[in-house]
């Protein structure tokens, strides 16, 4: 199966390593010294289950690698309009296209059904680019379970003891094309579920980013670190059940508690990949991962206000740095 990994750095980087692994033939879209890296000495995971070395085909240039089975989109979400503007040489008649990122996804609203079904989220999609460029039909919904830097060019590190991709179809059907990326990942080593209901999993996921990431930014340290103040930990779990009432208030129950959720980052010695965007100048995702989701919550009239103070906190953050660029061109 052809599969290329789109913006192959931290989880990219993992999720290709596992692919070819598990007997993909793996390409990426990559870029710069990472570009230049992989091309000279292959990719190399380093994970808790060994170092993994692969020589995937890589290019800046989606032409180069042309028409695939799947593509897996793993860039930061202000990256997106550039895989709209260049994914087109990727796509054929039946190609998927996995988006396996954090955050609240472009898509999230398509086959979702109910009265909100088809909303538009320009936050993540200005001008519907990618659903120009990709479609509601090829894309599958994706996140990922994994602590991941790139610790030098073409070098990933993962710090999760365990991880783990869940796919899902946007309407919740368990499709073979969705079965065939998920085996080659398990046959690579790397858990992947396919979800019947992947709206569920991305509140899951999203639940430890809207606490860990906002709290981080403002500890600058690792998410064990900053929940080992009891005082933190405290606000981190009141955050995490905000998030959750925001997901129960559009449907989607995630059957777990903040104080649960949050017990499972407790030994978590790894910074947000927020963090690391904002120590490294990188753009942020402070609209997917943050005000997306707040957003959604005030819809709804759920009452957020420790998610509140914490995200305004990280909003001002990221424009100090000038690292927040909302998509939809809403200056700041
Ligand atoms: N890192 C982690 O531990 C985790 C991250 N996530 C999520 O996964 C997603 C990816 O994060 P992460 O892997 O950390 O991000 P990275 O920044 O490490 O990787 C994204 C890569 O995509 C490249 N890229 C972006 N646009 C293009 C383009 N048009 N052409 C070529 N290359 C491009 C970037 O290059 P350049 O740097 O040059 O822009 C970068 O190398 C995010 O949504 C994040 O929140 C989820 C779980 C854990
Ligand atoms: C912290 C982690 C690994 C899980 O919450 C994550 O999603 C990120 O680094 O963006």
């Amino acid at each position: 199966m052809k599969i290329c990994v789109f913006g192959a750095g931290a989880i990219g980087g993992h999720v290709a390593g596992r692919l070819a692994k598990g007997g993909a033939d793996v390409s990426l879209v990559l870029r710069g010294a990472n570009l230049a890296a992989i091309r000279e000495r292959g990719l190399e995971v380093r994970a808790g289950d060994g170092v993994h070395h692969s020589r995937p085909k890589a290019s800046a240039d989606p032409a180069e690698l042309g028409v695939q089975d799947a593509v897996i989109v793993t860039v930061k979400a202000p990256a997106l309009p550039s895989v709209a503007a260049s994914i087109a040489p990727l796509i054929g008649p039946n190609t998927a296209v996995a988006f396996v990122m954090n955050g609240i996804p472009w898509w999230y609203f398509d086959k979702h059904g109910g009265p909100m079904d088809g909303k538009r989220l320009p936050q993540v999609d200005p001008g519907n680019a990618l659903r120009d460029a990709v479609g509601v039909e090829r894309t599958i919904g994706g996140v990922v379970y994994s602590a991941c830097t790139v610790i030098e060019p073409g070098i990933v590190n993962v710090a999760s003891p365990t991880n783990r991709v869940i796919l899902g179809e946007l309407d919740g059907s368990i499709s073979p094309r969705a079965q065939a990326i998920a085996a080659l990942l398990e046959a690579g080593g790397m858990g992947c579920p396919v979800s019947d209901d992947i709206r569920k999993e991305v509140w899951g996921k999203l639940m430890g980013n809207l606490s860990g990431g906002p709290l981080c930014l403002l500890s600058r340290r690792t998410i064990a670190e900053t929940l080992s103040d009891p005082v933190v930990l405290a606000a981190a779990i009141r955050m995490t059940d905000e998030g959750g009432a925001i997901a129960a208030a559009l449907g989607r129950d995630v059957g777990m508690g903040g104080a649960d959720r949050v017990g499972r980052s407790l030994k978590t010695f790894h910074k947000p990949s927020i963090l690391q965007d904002l120590e490294l100048g990188r753009p942020m995702e402070v609209e997917a991962l943050f005000r997306l989701p707040l957003e959604l919550g005030r819809m709804a009239g759920v009452p957020t206000p420790t998610l509140d103070l914490a995200i305004a906190l990280a909003t001002h953050a990221a424009i100090a740095a000038g690292l927040y660029t909302p998509l939809e061109g809403k200056a700041v």
